[in-house]
């Protein structure tokens, strides 16, 4: 049985935490015990998931510190660099749990798409997955630390999507980097696992045209579109030692979509 406060010792740096799934990656690991450096393009919104974890503005502190939030954008290599030191300066140590949520679409068929929408996407998607997965494996290396990255792909990236030809090729790259680097760091005792949502009731879903969700439900053998809180179960068994002997994997949280 999973102990209390499986993270009680964890420092967590979640990127795209002011929305969606990395907000609710952000207060699942919060709840197991964890201090969250909350990470956004969009400053206010980590503020907000800060404030809702029971960060600056409220009494609740995590065992390891208060959470904070921070505003980076990924897809730049100074930013994640300033990221890490950042954080690193305001807990005196490396996060141990890295999560990287941040993430857009930028939806058109392939014989439309532009050049801008198929740079920004994978610029974001998977540059940015890179970025931070370098810049957090350096830092735990270089202090000896142990940790556990996740890195969430989506179940587009296994089986492509039409309209996606952009989003499908950076998260199927999401899961090839994962890999790799789980090859490369296990013997520093870092895992690097991917996590591959399906539907997922958020922001980002709201764009999809009705007629195209209609269809997709009737697809899904649960029969119902999934929660951001049921990747953050699935987020929070792959931070903790609970998966302590998994690295390298995909986990699926798609309601049986695409199976
Ligand atoms: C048989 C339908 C099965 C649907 C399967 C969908 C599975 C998707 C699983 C994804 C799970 C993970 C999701 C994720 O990681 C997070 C996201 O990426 S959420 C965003 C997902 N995006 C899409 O699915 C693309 C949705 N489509 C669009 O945004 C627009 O269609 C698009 C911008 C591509 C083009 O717009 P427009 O020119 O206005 O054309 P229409 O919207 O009218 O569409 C024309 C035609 O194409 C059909 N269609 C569009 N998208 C899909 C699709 N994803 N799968 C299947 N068919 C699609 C649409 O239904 C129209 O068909 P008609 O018969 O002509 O009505
Ligand atoms: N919602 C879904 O159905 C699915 C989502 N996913 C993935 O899950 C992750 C989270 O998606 P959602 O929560 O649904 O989306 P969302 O749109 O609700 O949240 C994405 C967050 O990432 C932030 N972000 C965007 N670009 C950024 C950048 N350059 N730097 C830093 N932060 C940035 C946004 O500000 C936003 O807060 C994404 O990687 C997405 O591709 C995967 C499969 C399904």
């Amino acid at each position: 049985m999973a102990s209390p406060l499986r993270l009680r010792s964890a420092l967590a740096l979640v990127t795209g935490a002011g929305s969606g799934i990395g907000r609710a990656v952000s207060v699942r690991l919060a709840k197991e015990g964890a201090t969250v450096a909350a990470c956004d393009l969009d400053r206010a919104a980590a503020c907000e998931t800060v404030w809702l974890l029971g960060g600056q503005g409220s009494e609740k502190v995590a065992p390891g510190g208060a959470h904070t939030a921070f505003q980076a954008d990924v897809s730049e290599a100074g930013a994640v660099r300033r990221l890490l030191e950042q954080v690193q300066a305001c807990f005196s140590r490396p996060p141990s749990v890295v999560v990287s949520c941040a993430g857009l679409t930028r939806d058109e068929f392939l014989l439309r798409m532009s050049e801008d929408d198929w740079d920004r996407v994978i610029a974001v998607n998977l540059k940015g997955i890179f970025l931070v997965t370098q810049a957090a494996a350096q830092a735990l290396v270089s202090s000896g630390c142990r940790g556990s990255i996740i890195n969430i792909s989506s179940i587009v990236g296994k089986v492509g999507n039409v309209g996606q030809t952009n989003y499908a090729a950076s998260k199927a790259g999401v899961i090839g980097l994962t890999q790799t680097a789980a090859r490369e760091l296990g013997r520093h005792g870092i895992r690097c696992n991917s996590v591959l949502p399906g539907f997922i009731t958020t922001p980002m879903t709201q764009k999809v045209p009705q007629k195209v969700l209609d269809k997709v439900i009737g697809m899904i053998p649960m029969g119902h579109l999934g929660d951001p809180e049921d990747v953050a179960d699935a987020v929070t068994f792959l931070a903790s030692e609970d998966s302590g002997y998994i690295t390298g994997a995909s986990v699926e949280v798609t309601g049986g979509l695409y199976m």
